[in-house]
């Protein structure tokens, strides 16, 4: 793995790294890794933080006086935690003078391509100014299902954004192992083929102590954004030098190779399926079309029924005449005019090749 000048990298630190096991924020590994990061810096590679640990900064810092909603009280505790957590930050990197920048962000902001691209350009101008963009999710306004799974999601989205060559995640173990990792005989798995058979046999459903989304949706992102063509590695942000490691390239870890790179566009629509506002059901010849290997667009004469309603630019998933979801698209025009089209000869796509995302089955 040779590290290019430029080279994008996007490093998620979980809550667990950040904290010692009593709850309190460890310091020391916050600043053992922004020397790290600012290492990497220097050797000219570009790197944006995703980090975890609002809610465990603010839990140790701040006790509710009054009795209050579960919900309400992990707002609260973000809210007072994220003024910590980068507080910590910011002083860590002046030493190291890496200027930083919050950036905060929900599920909504990558709903639409507009936003997208706002945010997008946004991270752009940031590391063109060799500014360190800080981002977490805004837990106070992303409540239940408005929610990322877990920052792993949101770091997995913002590497395919970024079109970032690297994504890190950091947890409290060194990889995936083949077993609990408290287990003595389990191993770790240090090579993961693109498109191999999911590991979820292997993962128990616990998770560390502060974490949110656990190795299940670890894995999952790993394997998409793999198949993306981005390389994935879970390693441990609790082991020193994790990434002077990964810079010469000895780092013990889970290593997801990536895949052949695709088109750019369909990064986002990939990611999307939670933001798809409309369903298109297609018949089985579309189907063998679309999945023949070609260069194939979606058009209204394979399109057997349109659900729900979509405008221009918004995602639908496409859904087999018995109900399987075979992937997502960007609809060239909405549902009104898409009902108008349905089964007719020679129409224009509703989605172009290049905004049309397949599902690889064996994720
Ligand atoms: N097969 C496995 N390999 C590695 N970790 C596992 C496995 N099964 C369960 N885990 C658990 O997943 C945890 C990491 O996920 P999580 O708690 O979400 O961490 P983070 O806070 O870093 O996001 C580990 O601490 C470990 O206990
Ligand atoms: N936004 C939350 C992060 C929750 C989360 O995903 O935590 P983790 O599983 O430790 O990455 C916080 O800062 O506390």
């Amino acid at each position: 793995m040779s590290h290019q000048k430029g080279k994008k990298i996007v490093i998620k630190i979980g809550s667990n790294v950040l904290t010692q096991s009593d709850g309190t924020p460890d310091r020391e590994r916050m600043a053992a890794l922004v020397d790290q990061i600012s290492f990497l810096r220097e050797k000219e590679l570009q790197v944006i933080l995703i980090t975890s640990g609002a809610v465990a900064y603010g839990r140790k810092s701040f006790s509710l006086i009054e009795k209050t909603d579960a919900v309400v009280q992990k707002q609260i505790l973000s809210a007072i935690g994220q003024v910590e957590l980068i507080q910590a930050y910011k002083q860590l990197f002046l030493e190291k003078t890496v200027p930083v920048a919050q950036i905060m962000v929900t599920k909504s902001d990558f709903r639409d391509r507009k936003h997208y691209l706002n945010m997008k350009g946004c991270l752009e101008g940031l590391l063109k100014n060799k500014v360190l963009p800080v981002i977490n999710e805004n837990d106070t306004v992303s409540v239940t299902e408005l929610m990322f799974t877990d920052n792993d999601e949101l770091a997995g989205l913002v590497a395919a954004m970024m079109d970032a060559h690297t994504l890190i995640i950091l947890s409290n173990v060194d990889g995936i192992f083949n077993g609990h990792p408290d287990h003595p005989e389990t191993e770790l798995i240090e090579r993961v083929a693109p498109n191999s058979p999911s590991l979820s046999h292997f993962i128990a459903a616990s998770k560390s102590s502060f974490g949110r989304g656990g190795m299940i949706t670890k894995m999952n992102m790993a394997k998409k954004s793999a198949n993306l063509g981005i390389e994935v590695l879970i390693a441990n942000g609790k082991r020193e030098n994790v990434l002077i490691d990964y810079y010469h390239n000895k780092l013990k870890c889970t290593y997801f190779e990536p895949g052949k790179a695709k088109l750019n566009p369909k990064k986002w629509i990939a990611h999307s399926d939670h933001y798809s506002k409309g369903e298109v059901v297609i018949n089985q010849g579309a189907e063998k079309a679309l999945n023949s290997g070609q260069t194939v667009s979606l058009l209204p004469v394979g399109i057997l029924a349109i659900h729900g309603d979509f405008i221009k630019g918004e995602v639908v998933r496409i859904i087999a005449e018995d109900g399987r979801k075979i992937g997502l698209g960007k609809a060239a025009y909405g549902a009104k005019v898409a009902q108008e089209k349905l089964g007719l000869n020679n129409q224009k796509p509703l989605v172009h090749y290049d905004y049309l995302y397949l599902f690889d089955h064996s994720a």
